[in-house]
């Protein structure tokens, strides 16, 4: 199979509708990213039929919950991931894809140029400090591969509106890290936790999703400076 074969079989074995030039874009983001990676660390997955399945597929199994017509928070995105991918397949959603390391950023605005795509935006900046302009802005909040969820919840919930929600990409097993969280989600205004499995098509890996509905204020004092998350997590 071709990596546009996989690629379109994998999102139909999803459920996810293949907008016009998705495909295209996603193949051309794999290749700026083969590319880049030789120069700069983005990504330890570096085969094409890899990024197809471990990044892409792996990413696209959040499309169903995307808001149509609302915002998007991908925070810690690296490369890309998931909001990238996201973005591309999800046009009328708008994503604002956050990181603390520069260069990350610029490789992103170099493939947001290229690609010419216009509902997404890399920002440069601190998820704790970017929340301080931007509390309760968020329809959604995404995040994978960032940090333990008592330290993702701290960063990613006060971002997000009352009756948004947060989806943190999990390994399959994270039964015991939903459940260390509990605290943490109660304080931070989204108590309840649902975890929906999948498996990513054509890798046969097993994955989760952690759901936490916001249904109530993240109190001012939320987040806290890293350190402090990082050395008393919630
Ligand atoms: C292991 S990478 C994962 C990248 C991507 N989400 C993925 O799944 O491939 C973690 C990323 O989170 C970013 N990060 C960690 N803590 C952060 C914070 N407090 N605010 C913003 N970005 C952060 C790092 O700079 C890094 O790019």
């Amino acid at each position: 199979m071709t990596e546009r074969e996989l690629l379109t079989a994998g999102l139909r074995e999803l459920g996810v509708a293949e907008c016009p030039s998705a495909a295209d874009n996603l193949l051309r983001y794999s290749e700026i990213l083969r590319e880049k990676n030789k120069v700069m660390n983005l990504t330890a997955i570096t085969d094409p039929t890899e990024i197809v399945t471990r990044h892409f597929l792996d990413c696209a199994a959040l499309a169903p919950y995307m808001p149509q017509d609302g915002r998007v928070l991908d925070v810690g995105t690296g490369a890309g991931f998931p909001g990238m991918p996201l973005a591309i397949l999800c046009p009328q959603t708008e994503f604002v894809l956050l990181d603390a390391l520069r260069k990350r950023i610029d490789f992103l605005n170099e493939v947001i140029t290229e690609l010419g795509l216009i509902n997404v935006t890399a920002v440069h900046a601190r998820a704790e400090d970017y929340a301080r302009d931007n509390r309760g802005t968020f329809d959604l909040a995404v995040s994978r591969a960032v940090a333990d969820l008592r330290v993702l919840s701290e960063l990613a919930l006060p971002m997000v509106k009352v009756g948004g929600a947060f989806l943190a990409m999990k390994a399959e097993d994270c039964t015991e890290e939903v459940e260390t969280a509990a605290n943490a989600r109660t304080v931070l205004g989204a108590p309840d936790a649902e975890v929906l499995h999948y498996t990513v098509p054509f890798d046969e890996v097993f994955r989760a999703i952690v759901r936490l509905q916001k249904t109530q204020e993240t109190p001012e004092k939320y987040p806290r400076r890293f350190k402090k998350i990082q050395t008393s997590p919630l």
